[in-house]
């Protein structure tokens, strides 16, 4: 470890400096929070192996080693969010409410926009970005497993969002890029690449973020700023700049279970791994002072050609029992569902836009594995129901067809209620329409 850190972790901790390098000897913990929109899901893990996370009320720590919970068909289903414990403190924090606008600047894997948008109700909106294509694709999968209708995923530089949605959001997550000091237990990377220059190179970079985040922010709103590092610079002196340079407030946020107070500043919450079971993290909530006032935005506007519509209609009808979405969008026979709170992201690159219902081709239209994700045995004409250690569960996610009967068409492969993926069956045989990249 740099000697640089340690004598800057020493002036933090001071007589707590042992305590605090001990602990990054022991494993790191982990947790996972569960998907609200999947109801009544926690008999079916194992109670031996988890246990309640203090604070945050669907969370749980689980013993990895033992109980793989990656590895369960129940994650491909979306029941659950595995994060680090810490990390789930943030979307805890942010209060959010069913009707919230919410974006998240720097959103990916996804773990806080999951926690956030699977909170919101239909007339809530999350807007989640990375400026980093390859995991702004990996936030995309995330936010598609857990079944999400009421959020964008866009891929670009935040202050894109500062010209066409000022004072939009009643609530923004800034979970920087940082140095990651807090993360030395659980990547060895995260030591090898520190450095003072780093410190400052983040730093200058959160900066930009936090004027783009309080440009974006509406009057009375919330602005939830954290990192997983421990130094000053990138934590309460960032805070301090907010305070000095914004008509806003510090929201105090309330400390237990070892969550220690801000250095020179009080209200935000440091997590220490001698303290807290969890990696090191920072947290503080800023609300801009003001009244909110909604403002008039350009919605995004539905259109579908007459002959999507029609194969998109026709599929509803034959094979589930639901109504067609009302607000269609094709982009180039890719459909999706859009909500009517959904803003003009004109200019903005949009990795998804809304659910993603599938695509029309060859004159049929092919639902996607996001759409099967937000079924219930009820929406469906046709399913098949297993345990989630049943063998067809197994082939299916090898990409093996299963077994059927003598029906045809589109189905839902559920674990108990919980949908898994479409399939297509035809003489006697439910061919696997689960996706090549995720199949295992
Ligand atoms: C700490 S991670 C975010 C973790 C995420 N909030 C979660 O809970 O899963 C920081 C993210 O910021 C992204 N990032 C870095 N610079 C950015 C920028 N200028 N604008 C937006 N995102 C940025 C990185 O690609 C990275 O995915």
């Amino acid at each position: 470890m740099n000697e640089l850190f340690k004598n800057e972790m020493k002036t933090i901790l001071k007589d707590e400096y042992d305590d605090f390098i001990q602990s990054l000897q022991k494993p790191p913990v982990k947790a996972f929070y569960l998907n609200p929109l999947k109801k009544d899901c926690l008999h079916y893990f194992n109670q031996d192996a988890i246990s309640p996370h203090p604070v945050v009320p669907d969370g749980y720590y689980f013993d990895y080693e033992k109980y793989p919970l990656g590895k369960s068909p129940f994650f491909s289903c979306g029941l659950y969010y595995i994060q680090e414990p810490s990390a789930m403190l943030v979307a805890h924090f942010l209060d959010i409410q069913k009707d919230d606008y919410v974006l998240d600047m720097c959103g990916a894997p996804g773990g806080k926009s999951c926690a956030v948008a699977s909170r919101l109700g239909p007339q809530g909106l999350m807007i989640t970005n990375d400026i980093n294509t390859l995991r702004a694709k990996i936030l995309s999968e995330n936010i598609e497993r857990f079944g999400l209708k009421n959020t964008i995923v866009t891929n670009c530089d935040p202050i894109q969002f500062t010209k066409i949605l000022p004072e939009f959001f009643d609530k923004i997550i800034l979970d920087a890029p940082c140095s990651g000091e807090g993360m030395f237990r659980k990547d060895e990377q995260a030591i090898t690449t520190w450095s003072p220059e780093k410190v400052q190179e983040c730093a200058y970079i959160q900066r930009q973020l936090i004027d783009q985040a309080m440009q974006l922010l509406k009057p009375g709103g919330t602005l939830i700023y954290s990192t997983c590092t421990y130094n000053t610079k990138e934590n309460e002196e960032q805070i301090k700049y907010i305070l000095e340079r914004y008509d806003c407030c510090l929201k105090p946020l309330k400390r237990s279970h070892g969550m220690a107070n801000g250095i020179g500043l009080d209200g935000v919450v440091r997590l220490y791994p001698h303290h807290y079971q969890g990696e090191g993290h920072f947290i503080a909530c800023i609300q801009k002072n003001g009244q909110s006032v909604s403002k008039k935005y350009k919605p995004m506007k539905p259109h579908i050609s007459k002959q999507n519509q029609k194969l998109v209609d026709e599929f509803y009808q034959k094979y589930l029992n639901i109504p067609t979405p009302d607000y269609l969008y094709d982009n180039h026979n890719h459909i999706y569902a859009l909500m009517p709170q959904f803003p003009d992201l004109q200019g903005i690159r949009v990795l998804r836009n809304g659910l993603y219902l599938g695509e029309c081709k060859k004159n049929r239209f092919e639902p996607s594995l996001a759409l099967a994700l937000t079924l219930t045995q009820k929406d469906v004409k046709q399913f098949y129901r297993f345990h989630e250690n049943d063998d067809e569960i197994k082939q299916y996610l090898h990409g093996e067809a299963i077994q059927g009967s003598n029906h045809k068409g589109y189905g839902v492969i559920f674990v108990e209620d919980y949908p898994l993926s479409f399939y297509k069956e035809s003489q006697g045989l439910a061919k696997n329409l689960y996706p090549k990249g995720l199949r295992r």
